[in-house]
């Protein structure tokens, strides 16, 4: 079975107390419209008339849309209110206005810009180079290392150092290697010279090292310390952990600071979720590891969001997801674009929106192009006019009888598009999750019954992080979850409306102090 959605009404929001109205254009930045040159777009520009609240809650009323006029001074008509569907809104979100702080402000600490650099660096396009140098040091580590094996690994060392920057990754492997390799040597040391003190082991292994690495012993030894900051990242966080670091771990293992700050309980807690990520957006990635004898095929295959993090076990396939639900498996496609319904609209695409100019952005008035190099509009330069990245989003399974969730792996700082909500382009579905486009007069819906994006596992929250935004790219009319303010690590909500709920014999676990929901079942709600 399918979860459905209820009808969301745009014209009434959560927890009203007190509201005052300002009238603000289309970018939602509250200034007079008539900007020289520009009139014709203008004149297009929709205003909205929007509630302002005291907290994060908005409650929005559409002007002047184009598509959308009659509905909003109306009401949604009998078609619409029969189907539990969801609405997006027409303004576009408010950016901060960029000032100075007058209270003192967080900052990220090392670990933090750790963390979010190696996530950055998996959800970014990496070139990966071959290892020309394989040795299987693994099996001298077992069966004692010897002062032969560990002059190889130290030959190793040297070659990777001496390689440029691309093979930092090797580089970090083989040196968080070498530290096992070390620690094994000195024990196979003192089996051969037994009449030797521990200390005395380590200096007569570290020299035989340092011979190989042209290093002073002080050289080395500073070295050492920063190599086992590699080998404990790579111990708590996973090979991932480390591949993906980039070039600040060098600093960050320098200087220690962050392996005071919880850094191992944070990546023992982010190990599956590197690994999953890393197997399926670089399924190469376990190649480097051949250089230390520890190449494996990927454990995680398919699209990075097939799979959903578990809290105490390891990642489970989506679509199993379901069974302890009573549900039968879900079979679940994701795609990139919306796929549209061609019998139901015979080759026409209902988003296409013939009074928008399609060269010019309805919001911003700058260019659209499909040709980056001409694209000018940078309203969400994530998604639209760009090369597209890979959503640094993961699905998890939430804790609170929600099933799954959709977590940011990046910060998503308020007004940033986190994600397109795509489907398929259809109409007339009833009593099931849809998004409903277009005008009244041309009403389309987005259904994620069988396809789309991660968009499909958003959970709902009376206190959101993120909202539904409609946009026009080239003439076509997109719905955008854009980010009101969103912090690496915590789950994407949205509000999915009063009617919705109203129609849902659900309660809601959103576990706010402000929920409307809670307790409140289909019927006994009066939205
Ligand atoms: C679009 S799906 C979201 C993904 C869903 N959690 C899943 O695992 O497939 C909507 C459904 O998720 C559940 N859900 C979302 N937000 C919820 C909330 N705040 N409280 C309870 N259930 C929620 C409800 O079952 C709802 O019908």
């Amino acid at each position: 079975m399918y979860y459905a959605w209820g009808d969301q009404d745009s014209t009434t929001q959560p927890c009203h107390n007190s509201s005052s109205k300002n009238t603000l254009n289309a970018s939602g930045t509250g200034e007079a419209d008539e900007e020289s040159g520009k009139d014709n777009v203008q004149a297009k520009r929709r205003k909205v008339s929007i509630e302002t609240e005291p907290d994060n809650c908005v409650s929005l009323t559409a002007g002047t849309d184009t598509n959308r006029d009659n509905e909003e001074s109306t009401g949604p008509s009998e078609e619409t209110r029969s189907m539990r569907q969801v609405h997006s809104d027409s303004r576009f979100p408010l950016r901060k206005p960029r000032q100075e702080p007058i209270v003192p402000v967080m900052t990220p600490t090392s670990t933090d810009k750790l963390l979010s650099g190696i996530w950055r660096q998996i959800h970014a396009e990496v070139k990966w180079g071959q290892p020309n140098l394989i040795v299987d040091p693994d099996a001298y580590i077992r069966g004692g290392m010897s002062k032969e094996a560990f002059r190889l690994v130290n030959t190793m060392c040297l070659t990777c150092h001496s390689q440029s920057q691309s093979s930092r990754a090797l580089e970090i492997i083989v040196q968080a290697y070498w530290v096992d390799c070390y620690e094994a040597r000195i024990v196979a040391f003192q089996l051969e010279q037994p009449l030797l003190s521990v200390t005395e082991a380590r200096m007569m292994v570290l020299r035989e090292a340092c011979a190989v690495l042209r290093l002073t012993e002080k050289e080395l030894r500073n070295r050492l310390g920063i190599w086992r900051g590699y080998k404990e990242i790579k111990e708590a966080g996973g090979w991932p952990s480390l591949v993906f670091a980039g070039s600040g771990v060098y600093r960050f293992c320098k200087y220690r600071i962050g392996f005071k700050e919880g850094l191992t309980t944070r990546l023992r807690h982010l190990r599956q979720s590197f690994e999953v990520a890393a197997d399926t957006l670089h399924p190469q990635w376990r190649q480097l590891l051949g250089i230390v004898g520890q190449a494996s095929p990927p454990r995680y295959t398919g699209h990075p969001h097939e799979w959903v993090i578990m809290d105490s076990h390891l990642a489970q396939p989506l679509k199993s997801t379901y069974r302890h639900l009573g549900m039968e498996e879900l079979d679940y496609q994701f795609i990139d674009k919306s796929v549209i319904n061609q019998d139901m609209f015979g080759g026409r695409d209902p988003r296409q929106m013939p009074q928008i100019n399609p060269d010019i952005c309805s919001t911003c008035a700058e260019r659209q192009s499909d040709n980056i190099t001409l694209n000018r509009c940078s309203c969400f330069p994530d998604l639209f006019g760009c090369v597209r990245l890979p959503s640094a989003v993961q699905l998890v399974g939430t804790q609170n009888g929600k099933n799954n969730g959709v977590v940011a792996r990046r910060d998503f700082e308020r007004g940033a598009a986190i994600g397109e909500f795509i489907g398929l382009i259809t109409n007339g579905i009833e009593g099931q999750d849809v998004m409903i486009g277009g005008s009244e007069s041309h009403r389309y819906q987005i259904y994620q019954g069988q396809m789309g994006n991660f968009t499909r596992f958003i959970n709902h929250s009376c206190n959101p992080n993120s909202q539904f935004q409609r946009f026009y790219w080239r003439g076509s009319e997109r719905i955008v979850v854009v980010s009101r303010g969103v912090l690496s690590g915590s789950e994407i909500t949205v509000d999915y409306s009063d009617h919705y709920w109203s129609s849902l014999d659900k309660v809601c676990l959103c576990g706010e102090l402000c929920c409307r929901f809670l307790g409140k079942r289909a019927g006994s709600f009066e939205g």
